[in-house]
């Protein structure tokens, strides 16, 4: 049991430009393998990745796409996405990369930040410092400080691990006081759910051409273990559009079943047994402007929270 009255809890918005590094920054503070690490750009959206302990205090990460110049009406309805998740953080933390500098992507960052009038909490975190030398980091520490006011700022190397754990620990402390936002017995389960959930949009934008994978959502609804030891998964693929549950479902169901496969076989392979996985396709127009992070994971905010 968590003692309420020394308790902090608050959430935690990664932004960036695509690729900087936010899914693998993510995986280290939760501790498990809960977003895909991808090469290829803008794979993520705005949603809740994870949910780490450290000392007293819970932090809920909200992961978001990269931030980058919105060319495309989709890409507009994504940036919209990156701001809504990092508006409601109480801390941002904005992550770049320590070889590419403060590049046109991270200055546009810097520029729709210091419009916002509110004083935010925001922190920087220049990663990938393993592959720069210490004169270039202290050079770009200097540079990124005299552009825009960061609370602090962290040098770290999210994937060899390096200052992450002194990020985690100031970021416990930033958080406001109060309860847990999210159940201690919901914690353990909620990486599997999200891995979960994770290998189904990976198949759907494998299979799916264009752009419609990025107008989805996938969520794991109910998680059974069985006494046999195989496990019934249900997931719901939200989309957008009539049209586009029609794309999903395919010619007699083809598509779908197709999409069903390929991950039930990944997760029979992952989870070592075997798995009944149950896809469900729902419209639901405007999940991407919805405030998911209550919602998604089953999160209950009392009144006046
Ligand atoms: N050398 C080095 N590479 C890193 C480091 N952190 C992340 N990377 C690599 O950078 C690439 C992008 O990392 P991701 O975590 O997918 O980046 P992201 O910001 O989540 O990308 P999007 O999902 O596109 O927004 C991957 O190939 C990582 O392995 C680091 O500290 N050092």
């Amino acid at each position: 049991m968590t003692d309420e009255t020394k308790t902090r809890a608050g959430f935690v918005a990664l932004i960036g430009e695509p690729n900087a590094g936010k899914s693998t920054l993510l995986n280290r503070m939760v501790g498990a393998k809960v977003s895909i690490v991808t090469h290829k750009v803008q794979t993520t959206r705005a949603r809740i990745r994870g949910v780490a302990i450290e000392g007293d205090s819970q932090l809920v990460f909200v992961d978001t796409p990269g931030i980058f110049k919105p060319t495309r009406r989709l890409d507009r309805a994504m940036v919209a996405a990156a701001w809504g998740g990092a508006a409601d953080a109480d801390v941002v933390v904005l992550l770049i990369e320590a070889h590419r500098g403060m590049t046109k992507g991270v200055e546009a960052i810097l520029e729709a930040l210091s419009e916002r009038t509110d004083s935010r909490n925001i922190a920087l975190a220049i990663n990938k410092i393993d592959r720069v030398p210490v004169d270039v980091l202290l050079e770009l520490t200097s540079k990124m400080n005299e552009r825009f006011n960061f609370t602090k700022t962290f040098l770290i190397s999210a994937e060899k691990g390096h200052g992450v754990d002194d990020l985690r620990k100031w970021l416990a402390a930033e958080v406001p006081a109060g309860p847990w936002l999210y159940p201690e017995d919901q914690i353990a389960d909620l990486p599997m759910r999200m891995i979960a959930a994770e290998m189904t949009r990976e198949k759907l934008t494998l299979q799916l051409h264009q752009e419609l994978p990025y107008q989805l959502t996938v969520e794991t609804e109910n998680w059974e273990e069985r006494k046999d030891g195989s496990a019934r998964i249900d997931q719901v693929i939200y989309v957008m559009r009539d049209g586009h549950k029609g794309i999903l479902l395919g010619h007699k169901g083809e598509t779908i079943k197709r999409i069903s496969r390929a991950s039930r076989e990944e997760l029979n392979e992952f989870l070592g047994r075997k798995v009944h996985l149950f896809l469900q396709v729902k419209v639901r127009p405007n999940w991407l402007e919805e405030s998911e992070r209550y919602g998604e994971m089953g999160l209950d905010f009392k009144d006046g929270n």
